[in-house]
Order: structure tokens, then sequence, then C-alpha cells
């Protein structure tokens, strides 16, 4: 098409016009990326999952280890205590950049690229500005709260990794906090009412903002823009938005610029429970952090099976889940973390087919008569049935009926044993599930309801 196609002007109508392309469809998986600053002291109380904490706590023991400046600027806050007992009550926050840019010297983004494809992720999403104000690229934007620097990275950290992630077949993306930036407001935020005041709506700060973005566009085309916890009131998203569109046409944006249009929502710690036709992605860390948390241990992060479950709920119902990595300022991954997402790679291996380019059927799911969780996806002439927690041996799923002759077939090929019963249809499993997770049944030709 003509370079200069100009497919989308800058208001809504035009802009609602966009719908998502396939390719964010068919993902279904994702890795989110919190690294930065806060990665070298990597410290937070593990207070328990957004949404399960009171709120009127939660700011002020943040299980957020991203959330570091903020947490020792409470200085009631667990991490304010850890602060002065590792590194002293005067230790600026932004000293932390000597060691992490020291540190990063050594990371291989190549090393990131296969470990999140073997892992079976099909795009990544990295932060390249969260609250902090530090850009993980050497932006050529100054700030003008910061005229002495400091809050660039040296290394071309997302080019560097978008080029490795793209090299390994997968999407990039990128992450910018564009609602909240520490270096523009330095009042602490302890409630839910500071989050809102103290988001910066200069119009220094939206200009800053949308040249950050525009930079970003124009030197990697990411394919989202995942923007969190809003935008400047005058940062004129609608222009961002067309142009953005007109650079990239198979791009998403997420729905936190808090406009009224966006390609996806974001339940943060959250998923939906039944089918929205609006497309969802729904993010979270492996345990109550993004930034890495040397705090946590196996009680506060996800088990590998309840992780591949949640996957294959979320995609029952038209979701994608963009599940985050926290890793060491030197790029490494810790054990518990990596262990998780061998499990999940594992698992896609050999039950990814119904998963990756599927839709959601008529309904997510069912239970079968000894109680256990279904969940459904279509694909093609298939119906594919996921059973949850370890489904072996004969096994009846409620209300499910398929048309004589049809053929039912374990992920990787056997075939399955069915016959027709009163509550609905048993499958003849094996004795017992070889690998963690799901036991997936691929049904041909599909059953209409
Ligand atoms: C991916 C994560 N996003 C967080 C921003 N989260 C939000 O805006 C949170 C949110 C959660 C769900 C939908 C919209 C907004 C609010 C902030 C605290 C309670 C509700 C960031 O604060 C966090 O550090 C991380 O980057």
């Amino acid at each position: 098409p003509a370079a200069f196609a100009q497919k989308y002007s800058p208001d809504w109508t035009s802009l609602k016009a966009h719908t998502v392309p396939n390719w964010f469809e068919d993902a279904k998986f994702g890795i989110f990326i919190h690294w930065g600053l806060y990665s070298v002291p990597a410290w937070a109380p593990p207070s328990g999952e957004l949404g399960k904490v009171d709120m009127s706590r939660w700011f002020y023991q943040n299980a957020y280890a991203e959330w570091y400046l903020n947490s020792i600027r409470l200085k009631d806050s667990p991490s304010y205590k850890h602060h002065v007992e590792t590194y002293g009550a005067d230790f600026d926050y932004y000293r932390f950049g000597q060691a992490f840019e020291q540190q990063n010297r050594a990371w291989k983004p190549q090393n990131w690229a296969s470990l999140f494809k073997d892992a079976g992720a099909r795009y990544v999403v990295l932060t390249t500005k969260h609250h902090d104000g530090y850009t993980l690229w050497p932006s050529k934007v100054p700030n003008p709260k910061r005229p002495q620097g400091g809050i660039n990275s040296p290394r071309d950290l997302v080019g560097d990794l978008t080029k490795a992630v793209r090299g390994a077949g997968l999407h990039m993306g990128l992450y910018y906090s564009g609602g909240l930036d520490w270096t523009f407001e330095t009042r602490p935020i302890a409630t839910m009412g500071d989050l809102r005041t103290t988001a910066p709506q200069t119009e220094e700060y939206a200009r800053y903002a949308d040249a950050h973005w525009r930079e970003l566009i124009r030197l990697y085309q990411p394919s989202v823009l995942w923007n969190d916890i809003g935008y400047p009131k005058l940062g004129k998203p609608e222009a961002l938005f067309a142009d953005y569109y007109n650079a990239v046409p198979e791009g998403v944006i997420n729905n936190r610029f808090s406009v009224e249009y966006s390609d996806f929502t974001t339940p943060e710690y959250a998923k939906y429970d039944k089918i929205t036709p609006k497309k969802w992605e729904s993010c979270r860390g492996l345990g109550f952090s993004f930034g890495y948390n040397q705090v946590e241990g196996p009680e506060h992060v996800i088990a590998p099976e309840a992780l591949i479950e949640l996957l294959v709920d979320i995609v029952s119902k038209n979701g994608n889940l963009l599940l985050n990595i926290g890793p060491k300022p030197d790029g490494t991954i810790s054990e518990i973390q990596l262990n998780r997402l061998n499990a999940l790679g594992a698992w896609l291996k050999t039950n990814g087919d119904g998963i990756f380019g599927s839709r959601p059927w008529v309904r997510p799911s069912a239970k079968t008569t000894a109680g256990g969780d279904v969940r459904f996806t279509k694909k093609g002439d298939a119906l594919y049935a996921f059973l949850l927690g370890r489904a072996a041996g004969p096994s009846t799923v409620v209300g499910l009926t398929l048309a004589p002759g049809s053929t039912v077939r374990l992920s990787g090929g056997r075939s399955v044993a069915w016959k027709k019963t009163g509550d609905g249809t048993t499958f003849e499993l094996p004795a017992n599930s070889p690998a963690a997770g799901p036991v997936a049944l691929s049904i041909t030709p599909a059953p209409a309801a």
C-alpha cells in the first residue's frame, strides 16, 4: 500500500473502525516484563494479591516491588524500614541507577527471547518507563525536572530486546507509565485519592509523555501500546492513536489511556467469569509483585498447575494471559519463575493446539459428574474440551452431546473412546494423566451446542 496511507484520522469515529488483528486474537499468551531501578533493591512485603488486600492498607504494605520508591516515601512502611537498614535513610532511590546500568551490561536479550519462545509465549511487553520515570531506552526527549539526566538507560535495552524477540518470531509490545511519573510529582501515594491527585496534568508533562510515546513508535514500531494508569488530558491521545495505527496497522492499544476507545481491556490480578465479546487480557505477576521481589517464596507464587489452568480458563472466555516476569538487574531470572515458565511451556507443547488460534465456543465451561471443571475452546471444525484437575479414567462431561461417529483424540493424537450417557458424554481417559495440567480432548465435528 502507498506509504502515505492515512487510513485513520485523529477522531474517535475513525479510530473505532480499527478491529483487533488476528495475531492478537490468536496469541493467547504473552510475557510481561517489569525491569528497572526497582529491580536492584527487589524488596516488598508479600502482603497479598491486588484485590485481596484492603485498599486502605494496600499502599502502606505494597506487594508491588516496582513501587519501592513510593513505599520508602511512606515512613511507616516495611519498605522504609528495610531501606534504612540496608542502604541508609539518605540513600536516594535514583542512585540504584549505577548498579542497574553496571549489572545489565552482562545481559543477553536472546536468552530471554528463547526462554519466552520455549514457554509458548507469542508476544512480549517490556516496561519502557515505569512510575519512577527511568527510561529503559536512551531517550533524546529531555526531562525538564531532571536537567542533570540520570534517568535514561545508556544501553538501548528496549531496542536490544525488541530485536531479539522479533528474531525469535514473537511480537514486541511496549509498556509506558503515562499516568504516573514520580520525577514530575514527588508526593507519596498513600490512598487511591493520592493516585489521582499525583497524576501530572501539566501541559509540560503531556508534551513529555506524547513525545516519549512518539519516540518509541518511531524507533521500535511496537505491536502493542500498553499504557498504564491513565494519560494526561492534554496529551491528545486520538492524534497519537491515529498516527500509531497509520504507522503500525497490525498494532493494538490497551484501555489504560482511559479514553473512550481501546482494542482490549486489562483486568489486573483478575479475570472475567464469562465470555466477553470485547477482547481482554488478564495481567499478573507469578507472585504478588511485577518487579522482582527477592522475598517471595513458593507460598506467594502461583503453583505450576494453577498457572496452566488459569491460562485455559482465560482463553475459554476470550482473553489473553499477560504473565509477568521480574528479572534481576543482570537479566537473570529466579529459579521459582523459570520453573513455572517451563511447566507452562511443557504443557503447551503437547496441548497447545486447542489454545493457540482458538476462539471461545458457545459456552466456556461445564462440569463432570465427579465435580471436575471443564473448559471449552473451538478451532476449525473441532471442539476442544480441557478437563481440569488431573482427570483420569471414565469421565462424564455433563450436558455435552456429540454427533454419532464423532472422533475424540487426546492432544498428541491418541484416540479416546466415548459414549452417550443420560448426563452427557463419558470419555474413557487414560488411568493417569502423565504431565501436570488439564487433559485436552479434541472432538470433531464440534457439536453445535
Ligand atoms: C501492571 C501493573 N499496573 C499497575 C497500575 N495499576 C492500576 O492502575 C490499578 C488498576 C487495576 C486494574 C484496572 C485498572 C487499574 C489501580 C492502581 C491500584 C489499584 C487499582 C502498576 O501500578 C503496577 O506497578 C504494574 O505496572
